[in-house]
């Protein structure tokens, strides 16, 4: 059986020195693990504007986001096969509210490793520690 490739873009969104990290909610998949806001990039969309789209239904914020990519990784899921693309984003405005997540946490670059991480992430997460 052949896997489902999911292409997904996440924001690393900056402000004031942190990330925001979220916490998908108990009944979606990777239940309760922590992830960069975003989603699936829909048909003609560059990952830019699928970023902001998502960023914006689910947070209800605007944000700027780089033209450049800031990591890329592919893990397989039971589920499918995810390719995470993630890039740096700022905080245009509005003020993150929960509408889909359990939780959001904003935390500095060495606070990262201490959250529960969905595997797609764990490279991204290293490398901001790192910086
Ligand atoms: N948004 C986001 N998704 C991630 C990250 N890391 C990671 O493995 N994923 C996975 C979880 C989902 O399977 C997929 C993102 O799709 P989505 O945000 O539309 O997820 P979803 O749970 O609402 O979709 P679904 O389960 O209903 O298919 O990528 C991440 O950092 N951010």
């Amino acid at each position: 059986m052949m896997k489902k490739q999911i292409n997904v873009v996440g924001a690393i969104l900056m402000n004031d020195g942190k990330i925001l990290c979220a916490q998908r909610s108990e009944n979606m998949s990777l239940s309760l693990m922590w992830e960069f806001p975003g989603g699936k990039i829909e048909e003609g969309e560059t990952p830019q504007m699928a970023l902001k789209r998502e960023l914006n239904e689910e947070l209800l914020i605007n944000v700027e986001v780089s033209p450049d990519i800031f990591e890329t990784t592919t893990y397989e899921y039971d589920f499918g096969i995810v390719t995470l693309t993630t890039f740096i984003c700022q905080l245009i405005n509005g003020t993150p509210q929960l509408t889909e997540h359990a939780a959001i946490k904003w935390l500095k670059r060495n606070e990262l490793e201490t959250l529960n991480w969905a595997p797609a992430d764990i490279p991204a997460v290293k490398k901001l520690a790192l910086d």
